[in-house]
Formats: structure tokens, sequence, C-alpha cells
């Protein structure tokens, strides 16, 4: 699989994410419930952070923000020189689609469009799609390549998982933010997921940020850090026992 490269420069895509100081709370009836507290975090460009924490710790509310889907209540989000509260919504959403991957947690895969389908429609709505054999590529370093005109519910939910994060890295991102992106997968598929984007992180450059319960995973992250009380704590990753 070649690594993500600028169509017109044939550099080396990359991103480095600032977080300063994010704050974000939810209206639980008359209390509010504060589920980042400041937190901060540096992430070098090419490099695979792994986030993990116990449910209802603020691990996708985390995600939603450094994509730009969510604001934060105070704080910022820099991805590379831009910082995403400055962009308004429709900047926000041009800058998301061209340039970070995100694999959502449930995979969201459009229901009434076959597998090929859905890993075209990033490249359409980038005005890429001359980029389309790109999607039979990563179809088949996931291992579906015969599934392409299947729709996602003839899918089980480990090809489901697959085809998301083929989706997701489609458009070339140079920030891929994945949300449990081996959860449902066997020990093998797993391994072969994580070796591909070892490969686009190392090879290519890609930033990378996962939210995981996987041992394997924040094994293969240069930094783990631990989400609890709104605050990131980093934890030494090969020891992630009861994080
Ligand atoms: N849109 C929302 N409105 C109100 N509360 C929310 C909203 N989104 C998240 N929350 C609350 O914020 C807290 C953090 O949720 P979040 O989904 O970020 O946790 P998580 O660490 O990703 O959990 P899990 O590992 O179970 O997916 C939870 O208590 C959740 O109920």
């Amino acid at each position: 699989m070649p690594p993500p490269r600028c169509d017109r420069c044939g550099r080396r895509r990359r991103m480095r994410v600032t977080l300063e100081a994010l704050r974000k709370a939810y209206r639980e009836g008359e209390h509010r419930r504060v589920v980042l507290d400041g937190t901060g975090l540096q992430v070098a460009s090419g490099e695979h952070v792994a986030l993990m924490g116990r449910s209802g710790s603020g691990k996708s509310t985390l995600l939603n923000l450094i994509s730009g889907m969510d604001r934060p209540d105070a704080g910022e989000v820099w991805l590379g020189e831009t910082p995403l509260s400055r962009l308004d919504e429709g900047a926000r959403t041009r800058f998301r689609r061209h340039h970070i991957g995100f694999v959502f947690q449930f995979f969201n895969l459009i229901p009434t469009l076959t597998i090929e389908e859905n890993l075209l429609l990033p490249l359409e709505l980038v005005g890429r799609l001359d980029d389309a054999p790109r999607a039979r590529e990563l179809l088949a370093a996931v291992g579906l390549s015969d599934r392409a005109r299947a729709f996602p519910d003839r899918l089980s939910g480990g090809e489901q998982q697959r085809v998301a994060l083929a989706r997701a890295l489609v458009h070339r991102p140079r920030l891929l933010l994945a949300d449990e992106p081996t959860g449902t997968l066997d020990a093998e598929t797993g391994d072969r997921v994580l070796a591909l984007l070892q490969h686009l992180v190392r090879a290519g450059g890609m930033t990378l940020i996962t939210v995981t319960h996987s041992r394997e995973v924040a094994a293969a992250a240069d930094r783990v850090f631990r989400l609890a009380e709104g605050q990131l704590h980093a934890v030494d990753r090969l020891d992630v026992a009861g994080v």
C-alpha cells in the first residue's frame, strides 16, 4: 500500500495536533457534567498516540473535538497551523473532508450504498474520483476485495469495521482518528489492520490517534494516555493493564 503523499508535490502529508486546555461539559438536567477539564496534548506529525480510559471518561468526546465535528466550550484544537474554532462550520467541514479520516465506533456506513460506493463517497466529496483505484487497493489491503458490490448489511461486524477503516483512508488523510479500530476483529485480522495503520504512520507520515482498550494497539503506539477526570495522564505503553 503506497503511503499517503500529496498528489501535486509528491511530499508526505503531515499534520501535528495540539490540544490547548480543552473544556467540554454536557447538561444533565440541572447539572453540568464536566467531561474534559483543561485537557492538553501535543501529537507530532507521524506519531501514533493511543487514548485509553474507562467507559464514559470522554474519549469519543475528545475525538469529536479533534475532528471538528463538535466544538469545545473553551480551549483550542490546532491541526497543523489551523485553529479549528476560528473556522466557520463550512470551512471546518471542508478541512475535515480533505485532511482527516475518522473510523467511528459504530462504523456509520451508508446502508443504501454498496461497499465500493461507500469508499468512493469521500473521494467524490473532495472532487478526487480520479483516485478511485485507491478504493480497490484499500479493499484488498483489508482483505475484502471480493465484497465490493455487497451492501453493508450483508457484512459481519468485523468486515464492516474494515470497510470503515478503508473508507477513512481512501482520501489519503494526514490525520486518522480511530475509535476502537480493531474492536470487533479476531486476533489475526486485528494484527493485519494494525500493521496497515503502522505502515501508513511509519512510511507515510500519517498522524494517528486511536481510542482503544486493546493491549496490542497500545503496545504499537508511540505514546499512550489514560483519560480520567477530564485530564490526560501518560502511561507506560507496555503496561496498560487496568487502564
Ligand atoms: N451529546 C451528549 N449529550 C450529553 N452527554 C453526553 C453527550 N455525549 C457524551 N455525553 C456524556 O459524556 C460522557 C463521556 O462520553 P464519551 O462517549 O466521550 O465517553 P467514552 O470514554 O468514549 O465512552 P465509551 O468507552 O463507553 O465509548 C458520558 O458520561 C456521556 O454520557
